[in-house]
């Protein structure tokens, strides 16, 4: 436990000659006890620093999800990346009917800040992926934010496009699982957008990557996604070509694959996830 950083340790694992930790910490970005895990693999453990990727996890997932099922720690270890995995939303807020709709609210925060009333007081995911979170974790760990990436699956996905296209010199690489690409077209995007941000379509541009790339946001390095192909979620929310014609037009470099008959499970997260922790690796320097 850190307590001169307010950080308390709930659980410690040895994985793959690293160290697996799930902390708890008192958010002053969200106004509530927030929780998040770490995976600092084996070359972290002479105190020296490593370069780190946050991965943020979609709907209904929490801080363990990604850590658990992604089976990303075996490459993270050998390639020593570090893993940072925030929650998916506050908990605990008290906002009637929180938790009763799973794409909204508990476990639906979407990595944004929330304007709308009841939300604005708590649900300040955006804040707290760029700003609180690195800060503190950076500061108690062995963590190099010099060499810092972002990725995400579905909802997660849609939070490391947007904040890897919006602050492109502290997110130094990004990748992206089955992601909502363009929220404002979609069911749970207009659904949450409107909730967090009201009616007004301007204020949800910079939170669409779609409408980012439009918008003349850029990022220096190659962007990668992989959708599957028998994704359930394919054509009603992800719609990738919108981000491909969005990244032609811009001039970004994306590398988009279309993975033959993978679904949205995290099955199709541990097939190609080396191949994402190699894309990071390279980009920050380290493969
Ligand atoms: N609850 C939803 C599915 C939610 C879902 O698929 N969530 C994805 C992210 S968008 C996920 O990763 N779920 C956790 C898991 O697969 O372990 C349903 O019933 O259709």
């Amino acid at each position: 436990m850190d307590k001169a950083l307010g950080l308390t340790l709930l659980e410690e694992h040895k994985s793959h000659g690293g160290r697996v930790m799930f902390y708890e910490h008192a958010s002053g970005v969200l106004g509530l006890p927030a929780r998040f895990g770490v995976f600092l693999p084996p070359a972290a453990q002479s105190g020296n620093k490593v370069p780190v990727v946050y991965a943020l996890a979609g709907l209904t997932c929490t801080q363990e999800t990604f850590l658990i099922k992604s089976g990303a720690l075996a490459e993270a270890a050998r390639l020593g990346l570090a893993l940072v995995t925030p929650d998916t939303s506050p908990r605990g807020a008290g906002i009637e009917g929180e938790a009763t709709d799973w794409d909204l609210g508990t476990g639906a925060g979407f990595y944004l800040d929330a304007t709308e009333q009841p939300w604005a007081q708590h649900y300040r995911m955006g804040s707290y992926i760029a700003q609180e979170l690195p800060l503190l974790v950076e500061s108690a760990l062995p963590l190099d934010g010099t060499k810092r990436g972002i990725m995400g699956h579905s909802m997660g996905g849609h939070g490391a496009l947007v904040h890897g296209l919006q602050a492109p010199l502290f997110w130094k690489s990004i990748s992206a699982f089955a992601p909502v690409v363009h929220p404002s077209v979609v069911p749970w995007g207009k659904k949450a957008l409107s909730t967090y941000l009201g009616t007004n379509h301007a204020a949800w541009r910079a939170h669409d990557a779609v409408c980012l790339l439009e918008d003349g946001y850029r990022h220096s390095a190659p962007i990668l996604v992989d959708t599957g192909m028998s994704d359930q979620f394919l054509q009603r929310e992800l719609q990738p070509w919108h981000l491909v014609e969005a990244a032609e037009k811009a001039g970004q470099t994306l590398i988009c694959r279309e993975q033959e008959g993978y679904d949205h499970s995290y099955w199709f997260v541990q097939s190609f996830v080396v191949d994402h922790l190699r894309h990071h690796a390279a980009i920050l320097g380290v493969a």
